[in-house]
């Protein structure tokens, strides 16, 4: 049932992928298309401009000229504005819808009448586009007339754009769209397409772009059809599936691992509470000085069903997770005060140092229950140092509250790892503690970082100003243990100078390791 579940997940989160990199190339090809759309249809809407304008300004030089029409004289003005003209074929006069001369043809020998134009502008000019058989030589043409002023737009004026990209069309036509200038390429889809269609929200692979000019009565709308990722070669097609369906499958994988992983981490957890196989180890704490045995940390071990061990701080955090991290405290204190009972009964200067989470201190139902097997133990409170890691400032005041509550107790607080996380000398003076354990990152780096060696002489000379003890985690080397000792003759250590971590106690004033 379980597998299935995971199965149809697994299946899902490939289906998810492919869908997601299927619509991720779709984004991609019509912000592409959309991109060139843009420019090409700016690029169109100038070009068409600038013909328009060169039409206007040339008709208004004719019309306003003083001229008589078709004189020698005004021939001669007219081949001079012809000649200076970029786009335009030809320009002349008409009078009574007839052309009389052109700059070209001169005068004619008959004047030629002209068709019925396709459109009036406000101005009063008249336009015809591909207008036929002007002439009488078959030519399709574009004109302009204002008043006795006549135009002819060169036939090759918009040469450049007659053959677009094949997925590429334009119409250059009036704000209104009754007028259409232009065509270029298959301009069917333009009809009866949506101008806003270039919106991100518009995925439709049909893309469609209209602008117009702010001057003229000119606009362009240009459609670009190849933004469809289905519509594309097969190979790329089959590349975007095969990604999708890649990164979906190794998401949901991953996914699945992880939860299983902190499941399973939370099962062995609860396993070995109810079995008892959540063992504890000793770590002998000695005065630095003289090596001198004064107390051992108690440390939770659990191993994987391989026998492998899991790191302490992975499984506690899972146990964190599922809830479970104070019966792990309870079972701890448990097991180690049964076990340190004759020492710390023999000892009075012997402590046995136990960690607690933030969790474990918050709980108020821990203070009693120590209390109980304290007592159970005929052991004195004094003797049993409870360490502590703050993570997070959050619940400082609450958890400054149930420390005291411990305190009233007759227990002493450690800040472990201090130097690391939030354990700042700001925070110090607030916590109701006894001593700090500096991390044995710190401890390590003596001789090799001058940073952390300034950062230890800092911790020593702080926590003797501030008459707090100060246990050092971490010392391997006599060399490590001499750097301290010079800065701190009272210091406390923790290492495997002094002896790892072992399910026995470590013999009183034995330096030597126990494993
Ligand atoms: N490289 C090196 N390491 C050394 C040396 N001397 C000691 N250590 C390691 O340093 C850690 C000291 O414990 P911690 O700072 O309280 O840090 C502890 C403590 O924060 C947490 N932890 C362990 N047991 C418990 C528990 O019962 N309850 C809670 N809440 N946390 C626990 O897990 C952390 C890691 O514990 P461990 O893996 O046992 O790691 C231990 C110990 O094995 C040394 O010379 N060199």
């Amino acid at each position: 049932m379980g597998q299935t579940r995971d199965w149809v997940f697994i299946i899902a989160a490939v289906s998810v992928g492919i869908l997601g990199s299927l619509l991720i190339g779709q984004f991609v090809m019509i912000s592409t298309a959309d991109a060139r759309l843009s420019e090409y249809t700016s690029t169109l809407l100038t070009y068409s401009v600038n013909v328009a304008q060169e039409s206007r300004d040339t008709l208004g030089k004719i019309a306003h000229s003083t001229q008589s029409i078709c004189t020698e004289s005004d021939l001669e003005r007219l081949r001079f504005l012809a000649f200076r003209t970029e786009h335009l074929r030809d320009v002349g006069r008409v009078e009574d819808g007839r052309i009389l001369c052109t700059a070209l043809w001169g005068i004619l020998p008959a004047a030629q009448p002209l068709p019925p134009p396709n459109r009036e502008q406000r101005d009063g000019d008249f336009l015809w586009a591909n207008a036929e058989d002007i002439g009488g030589y078959g030519i399709k043409v574009d004109m302009v007339v204002r008043d006795t002023a006549i135009v002819f737009t060169a036939p090759i004026a918009f040469q450049i754009y007659e053959r677009p990209a094949s997925d590429l069309s334009a119409l250059v036509l009036t704000r209104d769209g009754q007028h259409v200038y232009r065509r270029f390429g298959d301009t069917k889809p333009l009809a009866e397409g949506d101008a806003t269609q270039t919106e991100w929200f518009h995925l439709s692979p049909q893309r469609i772009l209209s602008r117009c000019s702010n001057d003229l009565d000119i606009c362009v709308v240009a459609g670009a059809s190849n933004a469809d990722l289905l519509g594309q070669p097969i190979v790329p097609l089959l590349a975007a599936t095969g990604m999708g369906a890649l990164s979906g499958g190794a998401f949901g994988w991953a996914a699945l691992w992880y939860r299983r992983r902190r499941l399973s981490l939370s099962q062995q957890v609860k396993r070995a509470l109810a079995d008892g196989s959540l063992s504890v180890v000793y770590q002998p704490i000695v005065r630095m000085r003289d090596k001198h045995v004064v107390g051992v940390e108690a440390l939770a071990r659990l191993s994987d069903e391989a026998g492998e061990p899991i790191s302490p701080e992975v499984f506690i955090k899972a146990a964190e997770d599922a809830g479970l991290v104070c019966e792990v405290a309870r079972l701890v204190i448990r097991r180690a005060l049964a076990d340190m009972r004759d020492e710390l009964l023999a000892r009075r200067d012997f402590d046995l140092s136990i960690n607690l989470s933030v969790l474990d201190v918050l709980d108020a139902a821990l203070v009693p229950y120590l209390n109980d097997e304290i007592a159970r133990n005929g052991l004195n409170p004094d003797q049993i140092v409870l360490e502590i890691t703050e993570r997070s400032t959050a619940r400082r005041e609450k958890l400054v509250e149930a420390m005291k509550a411990f305190q009233r107790s007759g227990h002493r607080f450690f800040i472990d790892d201090f130097g690391t996380g939030y354990s700042n000398l700001a925070y110090l003076a607030s916590l109701p503690i006894s001593g700090i354990k500096m991390d044995k990152m710190f401890t390590q780096a003596i001789g090799k970082e001058a940073v952390c060696s300034a950062i230890v002489e800092n911790i020593c000379a702080i926590s003797d100003r501030l008459g707090l003890d100060l246990i050092v985690e971490g010392v391997e080397t006599e060399e490590q243990a001499a750097y301290i000792l010079q800065l701190r003759n009272d210091a406390f250590g923790q290492g495997w100078l002094y002896g790892k971590p072992g399910r026995t106690l470590p013999s009183t004033g034995d330096s030597r390791p126990h494993c």
